[in-house]
């Protein structure tokens, strides 16, 4: 049955993500009414310039003191859709202070307090929902909050920024610059409004955060994932990794410890088969696999940026935040009982492409192989171009510790007949 009383929604920020929430909650509103069990209204718009035209919206319904909107009292859902730390948390921890529940998109400042802002929303008995914050459109949050709930997880794997994909995948088809591929990102509202949030690879360690206190049911932190951005992949990766038929892409990765008794989480640039189903998730869009004991591997793939593509994911939620709201009741809060440390990067073992620059002579692939053998360091293939008495030695190991790596590495530029280290890439997905 129908309740004829609205419920009410204001939202903090009107841009990219929040002007597309405001259009589908205005054309939808005869279904999503009739989803939830009750009529929708948009009770007010927070914004920073208030003068910039705003199809769709009554002018009576915006303001810029977004405190007091989040204040009123009568608000049922609070959709926070400014991003940043400050003043998104305030304005949250307000909202739910004023009777509110709140749907977010804003992944950094899950990363950051996800814990803190979770703690609120349960002692105010209220909802706390961010399926936009990772991955875009994809569902990806509620499976693993919800439809995965009585398996276990032990692997997230995947690209869960599309800014990134989307740099790297015109570098590698189409030969574009680096420079020219993230402003066309930026101009498509992929980008976060700081694209260095993108391209050195913070937003998918914030994404990688969530997702692994969410899989593993713990508290991972954004300051506990691992990070290297994809600023220093060149086109001579690109041209090394066809070599070896695979490409690159930044990819974010969680893991449960064999034992069951730790955690990582990692982000950084890895070569992938071109077999493998990553390597041909083109443009903005996103892939995340997801590996537990019972379902065994499941992959989640889609839009994982744009306006239109997260406010339906922020749509989502807000339904079901509205569905919790007339039934009296709250959606799962956050499940970190498990309390698993999280360990360094230097336990992470995989496989390494490594290009070296060493002197064209006599024995000096052998001294090079005895680095590797004396760090326990098993090589798999190495490759050798010479140029001019210099050479192109390009070394592929078999599975090491990033410790074990980084100490070959660091007596490899020991060596007098090794004059650089061009690059080193993790290899993955084999
Ligand atoms: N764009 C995407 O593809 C995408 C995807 C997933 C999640 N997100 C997240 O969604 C959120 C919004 O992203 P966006 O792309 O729409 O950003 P945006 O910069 O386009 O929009 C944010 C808006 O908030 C306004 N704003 C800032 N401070 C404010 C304040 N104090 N009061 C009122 N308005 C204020 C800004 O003027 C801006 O218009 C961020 O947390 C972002 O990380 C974005
Ligand atoms: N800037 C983000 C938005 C989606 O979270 C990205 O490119 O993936
Ligand atoms: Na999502």
């Amino acid at each position: 049955m129908m309740r004829t009383r609205p419920l009410k929604v204001a939202l903090l920020g009107c841009g990219v993500v929040g002007s597309e929430v405001a259009r589908i909650m205005t054309t939808h509103a005869a279904d999503l009414a009739a989803r939830i069990g009750a009529p929708v209204e948009l009770a007010g718009v927070a914004v920073r310039r208030p003068d910039k035209v705003r199809e769709g919206i009554p002018a009576e319904l915006i303001t810029t003191d977004a405190t007091a909107l989040v204040k009123r009292g009568d608000i049922d859902v609070v959709v926070e859709l400014i991003g940043g730390i400050e003043p998104a948390r305030s304005l949250i921890t307000t909202a739910f202070e004023h009777g509110a529940s709140v749907v977010s998109a804003n992944k950094a400042l899950l990363a950051q307090d996800g814990a803190g802002l979770h703690a609120i929303a349960e002692e105010q008995n209220k909802d706390l929902y961010y399926e936009a914050a990772v991955a875009g459109a994809i569902p990806l949050i509620r499976p693993l909050r919800e439809s995965l709930a009585g398996d276990k997880v032990n692997r997230v794997l995947g690209i869960v920024n599309g800014t990134t994909n989307f740099i790297l995948d015109k570098m590698d088809s189409t030969g574009a610059g680096y420079q020219e591929a993230l402003d066309e990102a930026s101009a498509l509202g992929y980008a976060e409004a700081d694209p260095t949030a993108d391209v050195e690879g913070f937003d998918a360690a914030a994404k990688a955060a969530i997702l692994a206190g969410i899989a593993f049911h713990t508290r991972v932190r954004l300051d506990d994932v691992y990070r290297e951005g994809m600023t220093e992949v060149t086109a001579a990766d690109f041209a090394s990794a066809k070599g070896m038929g695979c490409t690159i892409k930044l990819l974010a990765i969680c893991e449960r410890a064999a034992d069951g008794g730790s955690v990582t989480a990692r982000v950084h640039p890895a070569m992938i088969p071109l077999a493998h189903p990553l390597a041909s998730v083109r443009g903005a869009y996103n892939a995340v696999f997801v590996e537990s004991d019972a379902a065994g591997q499941l992959m989640f793939y889609g839009p994982g940026a744009g306006g239109a593509p997260t406010a339906s994911a922020v749509l989502g939620d807000l339904v079901a935040v509205c569905r919790n709201r007339i039934s009296g009741a709250t959606g799962p809060g956050a499940s970190a009982y498990t309390q698993l440390p999280v360990s360094p990067m230097g336990e992470v073992v995989t496989r390494y492409h490594i290009s070296l620059d060493v002197a064209d002579k006599p024995g000096v692939l052998a001294q090079v192989a005895t680095v590797f053998a004396e760090h326990g360091v098993s090589i798999d293939t190495v490759r050798q171009q010479g140029k001019d008495g210099e050479a192109s030695l390009v070394v592929v190991t078999h599975h090491a510790s990033d410790a074990s790596l980084n100490g070959t590495v660091e007596a490899l530029r020991n060596l007098d007949t090794v004059r650089g280290v061009a690059s080193i890439m993790r290899v993955e997905g084999e």
